[in-house]
């Protein structure tokens, strides 16, 4: 018998992804996705505890609409929204600012905060927003916990936090580098401590969360002390639409020389960006198959591959440099998880000088669970281990309402 599932909703500008978590067995009972929220071909893919699968293709104009079908097919298994062993919907908030840095009960006072940092994170608060209110209008009783993104780098010393820039406009604006997947470089950096066989206090980790979204970070002794995310989640790497670091006078530029409005470079940066505004391809599996056909097209997917590379390295370098000295370099998320040639690329000729090393061998083998791809020799490990945000949102949320 369970002591408590948690529904962990983990929704983004057009998606949401959700778990229900055990978190005693870390057994998932149900997950699922509903992708193209808001546009044409919406769709919902359910798998249960026996790996069953489900589709549902019909309209979802909003994440309302989402979650409620998202609702209904945990119903039919008996696992809705007002099953008994249901004791808390776990949300990830992307942005918390600076005031949450523990999971936290939602209560009205709460959702106004998460609803006053919206002008910080505009492609996720709302979202999380709707997914709070909706779980809700589902069972009003149940508890719901919001673990942010935020609250892992809360710890960034104050010299890396703030921005070169007048420190009363700044202030006023709440302007400074707040970071973000804090959950995922939290679980990544102690989970690659547990590989190594020692504690999370001895070790210093350069996490690279390489999703959609990616962000670096440099953990030391299991505090945050650095990340590549700022203000908002377009700062740092390339991403899959976002172009990460820019020279910010480029918006000027584009701003007075294009004609372009403010609105659009946003869009510009934030979805068209990227990946995708290199090559047209925001899938690392689709732009390593164009690199192999060859030709004029994989000359410019290679481009793109090469961009995203140097970037990647400069921060390994970075960090290091903030660190003073490297035990590992975690690689995470869909790309760091499954690409070995993003990873063998981003630490290639590095041995003689910073210390990280791949074995070609270990780093080619296909297997889950955390492992470590560097040779026995190496000064720095390299290791692959695969983020769990729903699990650690569900464990803190568990805890929170039962502790
Ligand atoms: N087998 C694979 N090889 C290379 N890249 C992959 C593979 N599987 C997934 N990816 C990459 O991972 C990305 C998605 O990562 P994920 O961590 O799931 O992102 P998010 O949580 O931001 O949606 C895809 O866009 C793709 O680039
Ligand atoms: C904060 C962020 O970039 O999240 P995601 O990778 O889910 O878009
Ligand atoms: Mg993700």
């Amino acid at each position: 018998m369970t002591d408590g599932r948690v529904l962990v909703l983990n929704s983004g500008s057009s998606s949401v992804k959700y778990q229900l978590v055990d978190p005693a067995d870390r057994s998932r009972p149900a997950a699922g996705i509903v992708e193209r929220i808001g546009e044409r071909g919406s769709r919902l893919r359910h798998t249960t505890a026996d790996g069953a699968r489900r589709t549902r293709e019909e309209p979802m104009p909003d994440h309302r609409a989402a979650l409620k079908a998202m609702a209904a097919e945990l119903a039919a298994d008996g696992l809705g929204f007002d099953s008994p062993g249901l004791v808390a919907v776990g949300h990830r908030v992307v942005h918390g600012g600076r005031r949450f840095t523990e999971p936290t009960l939602v209560t009205p006072e709460v959702e106004a905060e998460i609803e006053r940092l919206v002008p910080l994170a505009p492609l996720h608060n709302p979202a999380n927003l709707t997914g709070i209110r909706t779980a809700r209008t589902l069972n009003p009783n149940l508890p719901q916990v919001a673990v942010f993104d935020t609250a892992f780098h809360t710890t960034i010393p104050e010299a890396a936090a703030r921005y070169a820039i007048d420190t009363g406009v700044a202030d006023a604006h709440r302007i400074r580098r707040y970071g973000f997947h804090g959950t995922s470089h939290a679980h990544v950096s102690r989970a690659c401590a547990r590989l190594l066989g020692r504690d999370p206090s001895e070790v210093n980790v350069i996490v690279l969360h390489l999703g959609n979204g990616a962000s670096a970070s440099a953990v030391a002794g299991g505090r945050c002390v650095e990340t590549s995310m700022g203000l908002t989640p377009l700062e740092g790497l390339v991403m899959g639409t976002r172009s990460g670091d820019v020279d910010p006078a480029v918006i000027f530029h584009l701003s007075r020389v294009a004609g372009m409005s403010v609105d659009a470079i946003d869009d510009l940066l934030n979805r068209r960006s990227g990946l995708i505004g290199l090559c047209g391809d925001n899938d690392m599996r689709e732009i390593r198959r164009r690199i192999d056909e060859g030709g004029e097209d994989g000359e410019r997917a290679r481009l793109a591959f090469e961009v995203y590379v140097h970037r990647l390295r400069k921060y390994v370098g970075a960090y290091t440099a903030v660190l003073g000295r490297v035990d590992a370099i975690a690689f995470t998320a869909g790309v760091g998880e499954n690409s070995a040639e993003v990873r063998a690329a981003v630490v290639a000729g590095m041995d003689e000088g910073l210390g990280p090393v791949v074995d070609p061998e270990r780093n080619a083998r296909r297997e889950d669970g955390p492992r470590i791809i560097s040779p026995e020799y190496a000064r720095v490990a390299v290791a692959v281990v695969p983020t769990d945000e729903e699990l650690e949102i569900a464990v803190q949320a568990h805890a929170l309402v039962t502790g």
